[in-house]
């Protein structure tokens, strides 16, 4: 099984690009926002109404229409998080070829790289990756690193 690198990146700065506005694109999004990162979600329909807080307050650009091939250009990272499992695969594809980080949701494989289950201290991280990409193992494993951490 491929084991995917393991690498604490600054993303102040960063061009980030969200393809899709759903329930999942928004985690993403938050999670993103969370490290300083500049987005730009591309989106025909927005599907989590928590978007437009996001818009107002200017934390994200959203640009309302669908995805374009040249949206992937001088991205940073790009998360393909549509529900349409052979677009986000497109994307990765694309995104990909471009040396581009691509993130996808709707796949174990077609991606080149992915989300850990991060438990955040004060003053360090723990983020956790399977091989396998199950996220609910690495759920179960970051719960366990807080219990052990909680106990000391
Ligand atoms: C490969 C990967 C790619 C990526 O997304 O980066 C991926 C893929 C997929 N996840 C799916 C489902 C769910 N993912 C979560 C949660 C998280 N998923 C995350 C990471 C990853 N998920 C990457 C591998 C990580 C690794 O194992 O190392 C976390 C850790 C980080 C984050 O997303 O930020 C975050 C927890 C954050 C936190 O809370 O700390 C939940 C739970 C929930 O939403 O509450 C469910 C519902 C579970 C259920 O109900 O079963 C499906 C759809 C399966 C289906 O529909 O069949 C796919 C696609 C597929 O498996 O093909
Ligand atoms: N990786 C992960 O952590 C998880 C992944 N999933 C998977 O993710 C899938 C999608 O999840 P949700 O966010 O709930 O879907 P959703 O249906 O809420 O949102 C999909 C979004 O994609 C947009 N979209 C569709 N076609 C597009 C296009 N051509 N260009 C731009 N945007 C487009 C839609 O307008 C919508 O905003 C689920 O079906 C499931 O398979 C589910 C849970 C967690």
């Amino acid at each position: 099984m491929k084991k995917y690198f393991p690498i604490f990146v600054d993303l102040e700065k960063k061009d980030i690009l969200v393809v899709g506005g759903g329930k999942i694109a928004y985690r993403k999004v938050k999670t993103l926002l969370s490290y300083g990162a500049r987005i730009e979600v591309i989106t025909p329909e927005i599907r989590d109404e928590k978007f437009y807080e996001l818009v107002e307050e200017k934390s994200i650009k959203l640009t309302p229409r669908k995805f374009r091939n040249s949206d992937i250009h001088g991205r940073f990272l790009v998360v393909g998080a549509t529900d349409n499992k052979e677009l986000n695969k497109e994307i990765y594809e694309l995104g990909d070829s471009e040396n581009t980080l691509v993130n996808n949701i709707t796949t174990k494989e077609d991606l080149n790289a992915r989300f850990c289950a991060v438990h955040r201290g004060e003053d360090f991280q723990v983020a956790i990756s399977t091989d396998e990409g199950n996220p609910k193992r690495a759920l179960e494993l970051k719960k366990a690193v807080e219990e052990k951490i909680n106990s000391n």
